[in-house]
C-alpha cells in the first residue's frame, strides 16, 4: 500500500467502531479520543468510513459524496466499521511504569543526533534476548561504530496486559552485559492491527522514524523485509544462525520456561543466567500457578459439601491462598440484587468468573460452587480463568431423583408444588457440561472419595503433588 503522495505505508491506521455508532455519525464530525479515565488524548476529524473485508484489507465504502451507495446498508450490518481522518494530538498518554524508557521518536532522534550517532542499529525482540542474538548485535555495533536501540513493543496498557514487566527486566539484565555499548532501551505502546508481514514492515518504518539506520532481524524476517528495503529506507541485517543454538532460538519465553521446568537441558552459553531465572519466574510451572476448581451441578448435588471438604484438605496441604466462592454465599454478598432468570444467572456466573480469575492471576486457588446451568457462560469463565492459570471444571452429576430425594432445603418440594417457579432441573434447564475435567456422581460415593478424585486430577494436571 501507498499513501496518496506515493509514500510506502503497509497498514491502514483506523479506528474501529460499531456499525450503530458509525450510523449515528456524519462525515466531517470530530471525535474525542480519550484514555480509559476520560483524559482527552487526541481528536479525529472523520473523513472516511471503511469496512474491513475478509482478507483484512480495508475497503473504502463511501465518502461524503457517495453516502447513498446501494451496498452500504448491507455492508454496515456486517460488523465493525473503520473510521479514518485527520488526527490532532492533544497530549501523550500517561504511563506510570518505566517513564524513563518511553521516549518519543523525536526525542530518540535528538538523542542520537546529540551523541553524534550516524548509524543506529535497532533490535525489536518479541521475547528475551539471548546470547547469540546479543553478541551478534554488539559485534555489528562495535565494528560499524553504531549505537544500539532495543525497541520493546508493549500492549495497550490494559491492567491485564502487563506481561512486558518481566521482558523489560530481561532486557535490563542483557544490557548490563555490555556496559561499553550504552545501548538505548525504549518502550513503544503498539496494538497489532494486521498480518505479521505488514506489522513487521510498519515496525521498520517506526524504527526509521526513531532515527535508526539498521534493523537486525531473524533470517526469515530478513527474507520478507529485503524486498522492501528501498521503500523502508532502513538497512536490514540478519542474525547469523548458530548451529547448536538454532533449535532453542525459536522458543518463546513461555516455551523456554516449560522446557526448563521439565528439566530439559539448555545448551551451555545459550543465555544469561539472570535472564533464564527471570523467564522461569515469569512463567511458573503449574505447581506454582493459581487454579480454579469450578463445581457445577443441580441444587443438592453436593457442590457445597465437596467445596467445603476440599477447602479444608487444600488448607492442610498449604502453599497457596484459598478462597471459596459458594453459590449461596456469592448470592448473599456479591449478587444480592439478582434473580434466577437466565440473564441474571449469567451475570452471577460472570462475577464469580471474574473474581476467580483475579485470585488465579495472583497464584491463589478459587473453589467455585454455583449451579451454573448454562454452557456458554461456563465457557466464558473457562477462557477468562485459563488465561491466568488452571481451570478445572467438575460436573457434580448426581441425578435429579437423588437431589430431589435429599431436598435439604425443601426447595424441590416447593418447585413441584408450583410455589417456586423457574427451579433448575424442574422447570428451568441445566445444560450438561460436555467436556469437564471430572464428573462426580455423589449418589454412590462419600465426600472423601470425591475429594480424592479431585486431588488425583489436580496432581495429574501438575497443579499439586499428591
Ligand atoms: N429458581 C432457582 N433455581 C435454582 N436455585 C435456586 C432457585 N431459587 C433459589 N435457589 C437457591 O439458590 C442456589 C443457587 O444459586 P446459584 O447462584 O448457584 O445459581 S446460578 O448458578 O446462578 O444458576 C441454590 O443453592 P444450592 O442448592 O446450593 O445449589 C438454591 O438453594
Ligand atoms: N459424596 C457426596 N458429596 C457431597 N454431598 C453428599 C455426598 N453424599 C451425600 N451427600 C449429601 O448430599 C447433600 C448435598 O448438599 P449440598 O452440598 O448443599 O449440595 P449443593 O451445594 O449442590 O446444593 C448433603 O446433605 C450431603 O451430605
Amino acid at each position: 500500500m501507498r499513501l496518496a503522495d506515493g509514500q510506502f505505508w503497509p497498514v491502514p491506521i483506523v479506528l474501529a467502531v460499531s456499525k450503530k455508532f458509525a450510523g449515528s455519525l456524519d462525515l466531517g464530525e470530530t471525535l474525542a479520543l480519550r484514555d480509559g479515565e476520560g483524559v482527552l488524548l487526541a481528536t479525529l476529524l472523520v473523513e472516511e468510513q471503511w469496512l474491513p473485508d475478509k482478507n483484512q484489507e480495508a475497503r473504502l465504502v463511501y465518502e461524503s459524496e457517495d453516502a447513498s451507495h446501494p451496498g452500504v446498508d448491507a455492508l454496515l450490518r456486517s460488523g465493525d466499521v473503520y473510521l479514518s481522518g485527520r488526527l490532532q494530538a492533544v497530549e501523550l498518554p500517561t504511563h506510570h511504569d518505566y517513564r524513563h524508557y518511553r521516549q518519543t521518536p523525536a526525542q530518540l532522534r535528538d538523542h542520537f543526533n546529540a551523541n553524534g550517532c550516524s548509524q543506529v542499529l535497532a533490535l525489536q525482540p518479541h521475547h528475551a534476548i539471548h546470547k547469540a542474538q546479543w553478541e551478534a548485535a554488539c559485534h555489528y555495533a562495535k565494528t560499524h561504530k553504531a549505537a544500539l536501540l532495543i525497541q520493546c513493543h508493549v500492549g495497550l496498557g490494559q491492567p491485564e496486559d502487563r506481561s512486558h514487566f518481566s521482558r523489560i527486566r530481561c532486557h535490563e539484565y542483557t544490557l548490563q552485559q555490555s556496559p561499553e555499548q550504552t545501548p538505548q532501551l525504549n518502550l513503544l505502546n503498539h496494538a497489532s492491527r494486521s498480518s505479521e508481514t505488514r506489522e513487521l514492515l510498519l515496525t521498520a518504518l517506526i524504527l526509521r522514524n526513531c532515527g535508526c539506520t539498521h534493523f537486525m532481524v531473524s533470517p526469515e524476517q530478513g527474507g520478507i523485509l529485503r524486498d522492501y528495503e528501498a521503500d523502508l529506507g532502513i538497512c536490514i541485517i540478519t542474525t547469523p544462525t548458530i548451529a547448536n543454538h538454532a533449535p532453542l532460538l525459536v522458543l518463546s519465553d513461555a516455551e523456554l520456561s516449560h522446557h526448563l521446568h521439565a528439566g530439559l537441558p539448555v545448551p551451555d552459553g545459550f543465555s544469561f543466567p539472570e535472564v533464564l531465572a527471570e523467564i522461569q519466574n515469569a512463567y511458573p510451572s503449574r505447581l506454582h500457578q493459581g487454579f480454579a476448581i469450578f463445581l457445577t451441578g443441580l441444587s443438592g448435588s453436593g457442590k457445597s459439601t465437596i467445596a467445603n471438604a476440599l477447602l479444608v484438605k487444600l488448607m492442610e496441604m498449604g502453599g497457596r491462598t484459598i478462597t471459596l466462592l459458594d453459590g449461596d454465599v456469592v448470592r448473599k454478598h456479591l449478587s444480592s440484587e439478582l434473580n434466577f432468570s437466565k440473564e441474571h444467572r449469567d451475570i452471577n456466573i460472570r462475577r464469580i468468573g471474574f473474581v476467580a480469575s483475579e485470585i488465579v492471576k495472583n497464584g491463589g486457588i478459587a473453589i467455585c460452587a454455583p449451579i451454573a446451568p448454562y454452557t456458554s457462560v461456563r465457557r466464558e469463565v473457562r477462557s477468562m480463568v485459563s488465561s491466568k492459570g488452571g481451570f478445572i471444571e467438575v460436573h457434580v452429576s448426581t441425578p435429579l431423583e437423588e437431589c430431589e430425594k435429599r431436598d435439604r432445603k425443601g426447595l424441590y418440594a416447593k418447585a413441584r408444588a408450583g410455589i417456586l417457579k423457574g427451579f433448575t432441573g424442574i422447570d428451568d434447564p441445566y445444560e450438561i457440561p460436555e467436556n469437564p475435567e471430572l464428573r462426580l456422581d455423589t449418589s454412590n460415593q462419600t465426600p472423601d472419595q470425591c475429594i480424592e478424585q479431585i486431588l488425583l486430577t489436580l496432581a495429574e494436571l501438575g497443579y499439586i503433588t499428591h
